[in-house]
């Protein structure tokens, strides 16, 4: 990893041509607080080998995409990487050899994927979460306090809503705001958690955590936590409007991360909450 006293921490950007990779190479440019130091697409990408702006359709950043990821994390600080799993383990190992920070908003991690990023995380900064917004975050806290108020009378069920191009289902946020509510009730998620209702299913069982996930159009992440009473209901919400969001937190993540020793962080740390 390069550090130079001085300079503007660098950043990489994997994933480049992505939704969330786009955005956050716009985040940086216009960010006085760090620099773009690389963008990444994978071997065969027809964006490799041109300069990043111009793919985009904008100016020239002076950024050529590449597919050597090693390389381009030894010349950063940090590397933000909002891709796919089997990417994100991957740009784990590397980052770790590099010994750089790394931000990952990547969902749909299986267990044996998290236990890769605990590996990775004894050389690297990684800084994990499912949704970077400060609002979501602040959520979390919300619906442990509601969750841990109530007991099991009141039937908490998560509803989820995204784009028709999200591949995940329950969103990684939809799963933290679970995390939390269980954490509230003190119990664990996997003991409780239904999302799979279609067809005869039963009357709900009492203390289950319900999950329910819409996909349409081009909503950007939208979570309601919901607790079901008799006579009432309590109904937590976050609608995001604008990815910005999601990059603006992440950059956040990427400099909080300098200095931290290497190990597995969040955003609530990020955030102080
Ligand atoms: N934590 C948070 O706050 C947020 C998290 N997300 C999550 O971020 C992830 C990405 O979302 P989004 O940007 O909408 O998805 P996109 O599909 O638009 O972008 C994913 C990008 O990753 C690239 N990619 C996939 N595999 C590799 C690889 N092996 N090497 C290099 N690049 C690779 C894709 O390239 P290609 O097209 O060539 O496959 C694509 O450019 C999702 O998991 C989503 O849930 C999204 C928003 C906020
Ligand atoms: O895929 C998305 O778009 C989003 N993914 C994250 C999630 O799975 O919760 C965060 C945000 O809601 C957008």
């Amino acid at each position: 990893m390069s550090d130079i006293p001085g300079t503007l921490p660098g950043i990489v950007i994997t994933g480049a041509s992505g939704r969330m990779g786009q955005m956050l190479i716009k985040t940086i440019v216009a960010s006085d607080k760090c620099k773009l130091a690389g963008a990444i697409e994978r071997t065969g990408h027809d964006w490799v080998g041109r300069d990043v702006g111009e793919a985009m359709g904008g100016t020239a950043l002076g950024v050529t995409v590449t597919d050597d990821a090693l390389e381009a994390f030894s010349q950063a600080q940090a590397v933000i990487d909002f891709t796919a799993p089997a990417a994100t383990v991957e740009f784990a190992a590397l980052a770790a050899q590099a010994r750089c920070v790394l931000v990952i908003g990547t969902t749909g991690l299986s267990e044996d994927d998290l236990n890769k990023l605990s590996l990775a995380a004894h050389h690297a900064t990684i800084i994990r979460a499912g949704n970077m917004s400060l609002g979501v975050n602040l959520l979390t806290k919300l619906t442990k306090m509601v969750s841990a108020a109530l007991d099991a009378d009141y039937d908490i069920e998560i509803i989820e809503a995204h784009h028709n191009k999200k591949v995940d289902a329950p969103s990684g946020t939809a799963l933290m705001l679970g995390e939390a509510a269980a954490e509230g009730r003190g119990v664990s998620l996997n003991d409780v958690r239904e999302s799979g209702r279609d067809g005869i299913t039963g009357a709900r069982k009492r203390g289950d955590i319900g999950f329910s996930a819409i996909r349409g159009g081009d909503i950007i992440g939208e979570h309601d936590v919901m607790f079901a009473g008799e006579g009432e209901r309590i109904i937590l919400r976050h609608v995001a409007s604008d990815r910005s969001l999601f990059a603006k937190g992440a950059l956040k993540a990427a400099i909080w991360g300098q200095g931290q020793k290497p190990g597995e962080y969040d955003m609530l740390d990020v955030l102080g909450l």
